[in-house]
């Protein structure tokens, strides 16, 4: 899946940056309906699970930020600690550029809030995002390795927040975005309820309590 994963994403990224004429770019999509074929052979519903998640943890292998088999994921490389931390690392490129050579503002957004979501479930608080807070301090530059920190603040009840900033690797003096976030666990019936579809039990983004 990893393989298959790395293999998908350096299409996306040929795919975005290609200039061959159009007739290459129309016997490029011929292949890629035949190789779309050739894995729905045997795909999942919309609403299933992947057979290889865990959904207890949470821990998912198509996400789309992390996720090692993602085409789309960029993919961030995140860990985490119990007491509430969770870094991430991760170099952008071509498919997920905004303004020329920047990173998007939206794909920034979905970095930190992955690594807000994760820290807060490494200490066990689980979470949907509730409200999302990024402020955009230094434009993001593609094909630069970046930092993500994060940290878990308060907890009330169901409620977390965390704060989380983006540096560049080679200078994590300078902020290039920063974002706060408040987390709230679904109830145990709400949650059997939104994820009923899946067939699953869901526990990563429900209260344990
Ligand atoms: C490891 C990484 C995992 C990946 C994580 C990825 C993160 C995501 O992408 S999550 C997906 C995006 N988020 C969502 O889909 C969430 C959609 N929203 C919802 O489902 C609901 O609004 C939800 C769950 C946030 C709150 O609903 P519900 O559980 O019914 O809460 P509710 O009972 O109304 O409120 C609980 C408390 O939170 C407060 N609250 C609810 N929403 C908000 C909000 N947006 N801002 C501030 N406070 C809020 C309420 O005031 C209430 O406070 P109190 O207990 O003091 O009265």
């Amino acid at each position: 899946m990893g393989e298959l994963g790395d293999a998908l994403r350096e299409l996306v990224d040929a795919a975005v940056r290609t200039e061959v004429p159009e007739a290459e770019l129309e016997a490029a999509a011929v292949l890629a309906r035949e190789l779309a074929a050739r894995l729905r052979a045997s795909a999942r519903g919309l609403h299933e699970i992947a057979r290889v998640d865990d959904p207890e943890t949470g821990e998912r292998w198509y996400s789309p930020v992390y996720g090692p088999g993602s085409p789309v994921a960029p993919p961030l490389v995140a860990s985490d600690t119990p007491d509430g931390r969770a870094t991430g690392r991760v170099t952008v490129g071509k498919p997920h550029e905004g303004p020329p050579g920047l990173v998007h503002g939206g794909v920034v957004a979905t970095l930190l809030d992955h690594v807000l979501a994760r820290a807060l479930r490494a200490a066990g608080r689980g979470g949907l995002t509730a409200t999302l807070t990024v402020r955009y301090r230094r434009p993001v530059h593609l094909g630069v390795p970046l930092l993500l920190t994060a940290e878990m603040g308060e907890t009330d009840g169901r409620r977390t927040t965390a704060h989380a900033r983006l540096v560049a690797e080679d200078s994590p003096e300078v902020v290039l975005a920063e974002a706060e976030g408040l987390f709230i666990a679904l109830r145990a019936e709400r949650a059997a309820d939104v994820f009923s579809a899946t067939g699953r039990t869901v526990g990563a983004w429900t209260s344990r309590s």
